[in-house]
């Protein structure tokens, strides 16, 4: 018999009310609109979008800790919403940067404690234990209180926690948030490890880092103000921009080009001019290659002296500007909408 798939939504919506300062009335915000996903077992799926994209609500959702307020979702063929309880026993989850776990227990202790909530023997929890922080290198730690670990050395704990009670399905919000380039990596070497040990388990992560979407994830769900705005391989994602031509310029100018000069050229896709070592870095995606012969005309009449130019190949970020008309860190930088 066929399984089901490990998460499953169909029209999955979720509007916050927001009550107004001091008044009565409440305003919407839709945080999920129309979000319509299939991530089959075995996967390790990504959702990748920026800050207030709705990442967050979807795993609350999926994890049973929030209602949806439109359509439907299920986790390893139970329905989130009738079947919480049978959900939750096949579950497990860790958000980045969580300061979960009781800072006067040791390592073990905490971890210990939590096995027990799942009903897991105790030496078989001890264990799983000792494997699993024999793998984050953290074997050391055991018995130190977790109040007294960095921050790096917490949020690895944190991370084995959700890895102890084996789920079937494991939720992982943004697992490297603020930690070190060499922090990041072992974290995510070590859940690629859990993946490939057993080709039953199925991973969600949520992430604003496109390396960690391109190097992790089977498929990737780029979402954006609440929508999935595309859902694929990062190849075929990337494959989708392969008739454009992405080029990269480095030019001597003391101060910024007036971007409309250049966005108003014809086959010019996306323009983004940043400082940096002293000169000016430009990022250009054009329909085609012949259209750099119209931006490099326009930057010598911008009096911009050219020191190099490299073409390169697409990345999930072109693909993310290709799709929401911005990079990923231009997106963050704005407001956050829901701000009263
Ligand atoms: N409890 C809440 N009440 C009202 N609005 C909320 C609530 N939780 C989230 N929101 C809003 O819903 C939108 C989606 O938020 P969400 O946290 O799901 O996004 P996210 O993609 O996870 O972003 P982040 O990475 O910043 O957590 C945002 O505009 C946010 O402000």
């Amino acid at each position: 018999m066929e399984q089901p798939l490990a998460i499953r939504t169909e029209h999955l919506g979720r509007v916050y009310k927001i009550r107004n300062n001091r008044k009565e009335a409440f305003r919407e915000l839709t945080a999920l609109q129309d979000v319509n996903l299939e991530v089959r077992r075995g996967e390790l799926f990504g959702l990748l979008g920026p800050n207030g994209a709705g990442k967050t609500t979807l795993i609350k959702i999926l994890t049973t800790l929030l209602a949806p307020t439109s359509g439907k979702a299920s986790v390893a063929g139970f329905d989130v919403l009738t079947q919480a309880e049978e959900v939750r026993k096949r579950i497990n989850m860790v958000s980045g940067g969580e300061t979960s776990g009781y800072g006067l227990l040791t390592v073990r202790e905490n971890l210990w404690m939590f096995a027990q909530f799942y009903g897991i023997e105790s030496k078989e929890a001890h264990r799983r234990i000792d494997t699993l922080m024999e793998i984050v290198g953290m074997k050391d730690r055991l018995n130190t209180k977790s109040s007294d670990l960095s921050t790096g050395l917490r949020q690895k704990m944190n991370i084995v926690r959700g890895f102890l009670t084996d789920p079937e399905v494991l939720f992982l919000d943004e697992p490297t948030l603020g930690l070190d380039v060499g922090a990041s990596r072992d974290v995510r070497a070590f859940i690629r490890r859990w993946m490939d040990e057993n080709p039953q388990r199925t991973l969600l992560l949520t992430t604003h880092y496109m390396v960690e979407a391109e190097e992790l994830c089977d498929r990737v769900a780029i979402i954006n103000q609440g929508r999935v705005l595309a859902c694929d391989t990062p190849d075929n994602l990337k494959r989708q921009l392969q008739k454009e031509a992405i080029f990269q310029v480095w030019v001597k100018c003391e101060h910024l080009l007036d971007e409309q000069a250049f966005t108003a050229l014809a086959g010019l896709r996306h323009f983004h001019q940043t400082f940096e070592n002293g000169s000016l870095r430009l990022e250009l995606i054009l329909d085609e290659e012949s259209v750099l012969t119209s931006v490099l005309n326009r930057l010598v009449e911008s009096q911009a002296r050219i020191l190099r130019l490299e073409k390169r190949q697409p990345t999930l970020e072109d693909v993310f500007v290709q799709l929401v008309g911005q990079r990923l860190e231009e997106v963050e930088g704005e407001p956050d909408a829901s701000a009263d």
